[in-house]
């Protein structure tokens, strides 16, 4: 489970992120919405540890990510808006690659089932991914999360830029590892999927959490209502 408890982070006398309250629970996809410096990418890499907070906790299964930076990346799994991968080594010689520095080792089969069941067509396993779309080597990052067994995961606008199926590709397979009991935080301008696949919704303005409910609790039209008149006050 991933917590935030009055995580903050200044810089200088500019306040990214003010006293964050959040906690995201096992099977919760929860999506940070808000305008560009909002505070969305903070909030992650604050959970990411990649950046320090000026007070408060960032917490991953009761972990202060400061404290235990090892144990708690082991624990997630990151996708930002564009993953980087070898572009001349294959997709399962990335996931190979991948899966080795995190310790872990798995047979030639089992990373073209992981790649296969993350959606990559078969026929492109073996190409480098050089020659991969955006939504295919988002796929091998979605491979990469089931090989480590996370059981978070941070995305940081993972379908911006994505076509709709390829969005809704990425949004299936979400939807898998929230049923396999996944903790997503994810980053998004995607009002639509933030409602279609988001199990709840956060709207950040000014580095805060302004508002935050169940997305069954709002209609899509409801939702983008709500998100412009928070943009325009
Ligand atoms: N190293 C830094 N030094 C100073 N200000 C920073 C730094 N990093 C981020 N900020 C500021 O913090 C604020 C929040 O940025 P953040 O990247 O979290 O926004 P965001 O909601 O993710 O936006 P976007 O939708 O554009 O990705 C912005 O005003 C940004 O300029």
């Amino acid at each position: 489970m991933l917590q935030a408890t009055e995580l903050t982070k200044k810089y200088g006398k500019f306040t990214a992120l003010n006293a964050l309250n959040l906690s995201v629970k096992k099977g919760d996809i929860f999506c940070l919405l808000g305008a560009n410096g909002a505070g969305k990418s903070t909030t992650i890499n604050l959970f990411l540890n990649f950046i320090e907070p000026t007070g408060g906790k960032a917490t991953i299964n009761a972990l202060d990510v400061t404290q235990h930076g090892k144990a708690t990346k082991k624990l997630l799994s990151y996708i930002p808006e564009n993953l980087m991968l070898y572009p001349n080594l294959t997709g399962l010689e990335n996931l190979d690659f991948f899966c080795g520095l995190g310790g872990k080792s798995y047979s030639k089969d089992h990373l073209e089932e992981l790649l296969k069941q993350s959606g990559l067509q078969t026929n492109f396993l073996h190409k480098r991914v050089s020659n991969y779309s955006k939504g295919m080597r988002q796929k091998v990052g979605i491979a990469l999360a089931r090989a480590r067994e996370a059981s978070v995961l941070l995305l940081d606008e993972p379908t911006s830029g994505l076509d709709p199926k390829a969005s809704n590709e990425f949004s299936e397979l979400l939807l898998d590892m929230k049923d396999k009991g996944v903790a997503t935080l994810m980053a998004t301008h995607d009002l639509f999927r933030a409602k279609d696949t988001g199990t709840h919704i956060g709207i950040m303005k000014e580095g805060i959490l302004i508002e935050q409910f169940a997305s069954d609790d709002v209609s899509f039209q409801d939702l983008e209502k709500l998100y412009l008149k928070h943009m325009h006050n």
